[in-house]
């Protein structure tokens, strides 16, 4: 069976979230998102570990918080950097040689369910790079400084880019040893990939699996885990993710 490594980057500073706590360590009716975002892969019998990345002044805080929630699972804790792609490399680094392939899921998308993940691992099996994205629905515009439309913009072939991305580990190795060639823009991982030449495949995903940006977008994702988890007649707390619904 393949073996996959998870990354779960959660040290970014939550600026548009705002607030004291920052956004992966807040619960969703009752459970961490972080949580939420990494059980799903600790449990499955092709993950071979899973490396959850924290900002170095959110270390000790995790630890004395959530440490008891990692002590029976394959996670370990790696210091994340300034940037996303910085938090993603630094865990790509202690990710061993004979790991066959690396997934990177956001720690604040916690939304996701088994069936996604199994598309994208099935997908990248074949063809070396996938990732879950959804085609854009609405009309796009780009708006100037004066908050007027300069353009409409064709959404034909425009896609969202969400997580889990999937890649073989060589390529997203070698993408990543390559990475001073694009500069700081680099906000996804398939974009080192696409620039290394690979052909990176899109699995559908689901809008549910969005994620958390902002105050309103928890209040969302609340709204979902009750619609999937708490029917009218059963309103206790959820202990878990699980497969009920897409959204
Ligand atoms: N230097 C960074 C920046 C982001 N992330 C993680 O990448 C994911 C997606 O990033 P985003 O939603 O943009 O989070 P923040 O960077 O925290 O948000 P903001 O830009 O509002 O500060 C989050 O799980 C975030 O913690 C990370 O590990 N390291
Ligand atoms: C990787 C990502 O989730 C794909 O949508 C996204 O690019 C990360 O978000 P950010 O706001 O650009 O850090």
């Amino acid at each position: 069976m393949s073996s996959f490594a998870v990354v779960i980057p959660a040290a970014g500073q939550s600026s548009r979230f705002g607030g004291l706590e920052k956004k992966p360590f807040v619960s969703l009716d009752g459970r961490p998102i972080w949580l939420r975002s990494a059980e799903l892969f600790w449990s499955r019998s092709d993950v071979s570990g899973v490396y959850l990345v924290l900002s170095p002044e959110d270390r000790d805080s995790f630890r004395s918080r959530f440490g008891h929630l990692l002590a029976f699972t394959n996670a370990q804790i790696v210091d994340g950097g300034a940037e996303r792609f910085e938090s993603v490399a630094n865990a790509l680094a202690k990710v061993p040689a004979e790991v066959e392939f690396v997934a990177v899921h956001d720690a604040v998308r916690p939304l996701l369910t088994s069936k996604q993940i199994d598309a994208v691992f099935q997908t990248a099996r074949h063809s070396g790079a996938a990732m879950l994205a959804v085609p854009l629905a609405d009309t796009l515009k780009r708006v100037g400084a004066d908050n007027t439309i300069t353009e409409t913009v064709p959404r034909a072939g425009l896609w969202q880019a969400q997580t889990p991305q999937v890649f073989r580990r060589d390529w997203l190795s070698a993408a990543y040893a390559n990475r001073a060639k694009l500069g700081t823009a680099i906000t996804d991982d398939a974009q080192l990939l696409e620039a290394a030449g690979h052909r990176v495949t899109v699995v559908p995903g689901s809008p549910a699996n969005f994620k958390i940006t902002t105050k309103d977008d928890l209040e969302l994702a609340e709204a979902v885990i009750r619609s999937r988890f708490h029917p009218a007649e059963d309103r206790t707390p959820s202990r878990g993710l699980g497969e009920e619904a897409e959204w």
